[in-house]
């Protein structure tokens, strides 16, 4: 009862991590579609709203003790159209553009004192050296530096960030914050890719924004223009400009919920070591702009694949519907790694088939382009993977190159067992991660209190 009175006022938050199974690179371009999936390692917000102030002054501070108690103080108020600024002028874009963005739409007159804690779950960072604290209900890990310094796994910290931080404070401005309902999660999505592409500089293909947002998709980008024709931040046509951008312009982008087939699940193999996506995007394009001609058809080709996997991932999920003993014998095959068997499933050899084809495609194109899209240590760790016990396939998500590689496989398959103590697996770290079908959800802010560290 005392801590139930403590926590009132508080609402939690969290938005899941992502793996980009199908569609890298041409998700750039909204002709395409890709399969992205939505994981398991979620960023967290517990925001409280401290009503009234005295001045009109709004106050944010953010923290993230998990990062050597990092935090921001911010200050914006309405007459300097919710410019914010940090009191040791401490840099974080994507806190930063998250305010921007939330306080021009709401306009927000009556100041107050706002309060946001930040968790991460495990999945998003090495933990080499950190230190576990936990409560009844969650734990998370403490390291010893800042944010900028922690290595990354590359599941998409900022793009959780922007979004449960944006959940957050649009709690703060809404009464109502259903996350069932479409039309939150489509203001959440549409402020915190405006947020996130302009605390990056670029504008990527937002996919990891919409998985934070809508969960596991099949996703078409927006138009980048929605975003770069935005006038600049102190523009007096800025906040009209947000606002039909947010509520009246339709995206066209495509979010269609889906899920893994029954009885497979996403295994993240980290590799420990990371790849810079934007340099492996800006090479891909050199090459494709050196012959657009074949440039486009290698894109058509490998979107023929794409395709291809996503049909037969459900026609998957329909045949474990109409026809589960079937496929019941199907992925007992695939535990026991019986090849004669797995080849009788058509479903599965289209998707091995589709993969191998765009894999070798990808190698190409690092060759020719010089981005390290499917290094050879890589194809080799892949190679090393398909012949274990219980994997359907593998590939290096998103951009490619050093990062973790992500793979499907049975629900039965232990791939830690098999792999312990041998040469080629040397290199990986197995994430405790899997796939998750929802987006940003609401938590209970009594699960974020209290934490103890672990001896
Ligand atoms: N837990 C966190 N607390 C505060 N800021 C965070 C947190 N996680 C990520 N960020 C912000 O996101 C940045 C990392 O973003 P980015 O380089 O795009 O990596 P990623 O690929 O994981 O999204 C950090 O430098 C920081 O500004
Ligand atoms: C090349 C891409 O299509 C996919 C990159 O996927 P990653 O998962 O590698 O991305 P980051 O988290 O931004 O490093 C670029 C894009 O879609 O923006």
């Amino acid at each position: 009862m005392q801590i139930m009175k403590a926590m009132e006022g508080y609402r939690a938050y969290s938005a899941p991590g992502k793996a980009l199974m199908a569609g890298g690179y041409l998700v750039l371009d909204p002709k395409y579609r890709a399969y992205v999936i939505a994981l398991s390692a979620r960023m967290h917000a517990v925001v409280r709203a401290i009503e009234p102030k005295e001045s009109d002054e709004f106050e944010i501070n953010v923290s993230s003790s998990q990062f050597n108690g990092d935090h921001w103080c911010y200050t914006l108020c309405a007459e300097t159209r919710y410019l914010p600024l940090e009191k040791n002028q401490k840099k974080n874009p994507f806190i930063e553009m998250v305010l921007v963005n939330v306080f021009k739409y709401f306009q927000p007159q009556r100041a107050s004192k706002i309060e946001v804690e930040i968790f991460s779950d495990d999945g998003y960072h090495s933990q080499s050296t950190s230190v576990t604290k936990r409560n009844a209900f969650k734990q998370f890990s403490y390291h010893g530096k800042s944010i900028t310094e922690v290595p990354k796994t590359g599941l998409g910290s900022s793009a959780g960030l922007v979004v449960v931080l944006t959940t957050a404070l649009i709690s703060v401005f809404r009464d109502e914050m259903d996350l069932q309902n479409v039309k939150n999660l489509q203001l959440v999505h549409n402020l915190a890719q405006v947020a996130h592409c302009q605390a990056q500089g670029k504008v990527g293909s937002g996919f990891d924004v919409a998985a934070a947002t809508f969960g596991s998709i099949v996703y078409r980008r927006f138009s980048p223009q929605l975003i770069t024709n935005l006038p600049e931040h102190m523009d007096p046509t800025y906040v009209t400009k947000l606002q039909t951008l947010v509520d009246d312009i339709n995206w066209n982008i495509s979010n269609a919920r889906v899920s893994l087939p029954d009885g497979l699940k996403l295994v993240m193999g980290d590799v420990n070591s990371g790849s810079e996506t934007t340099k492996l995007v800006s090479k891909v394009k050199c090459w494709y702009d050196s012959d657009p001609v074949r440039g486009l058809k290698v894109y058509q080709f490998i979107n023929r694949k794409n395709e291809e996997i996503m049909t037969a991932l459900t026609e998957l999920n329909g045949l474990c519907r109409k026809d589960p003993d079937k496929y019941e014998v199907m992925l007992r095959a695939l535990d026991q790694n019986e090849e004669s068997k797995i080849q009788q499933s058509p479903e599965f050899s289209k998707i091995r088939k589709a993969v191998q084809e765009i894999r070798l495609k990808f190698r190409q194109i690092t060759q020719e382009s010089g981005a390290d899209i499917e290094p050879p240590v890589q194809t080799k760790l892949l190679e090393a993977c398909s012949r274990l016990k219980g994997v359907l396939t593998g590939v290096i998500p998103g951009a490619g190159g050093y990062d973790a590689i992500a793979l499907i496989v049975t629900a039965e398959s232990n791939l830690q067992l098999q792999t312990e103590g041998r040469e080629e697996f040397a290199a990986v770290t197995w994430l405790d991660l899997h796939q998750e079908d929802v987006g940003v959800i609401e938590e209970a802010p009594l699960h974020y209190q209290n934490f103890i560290e672990l001896t």
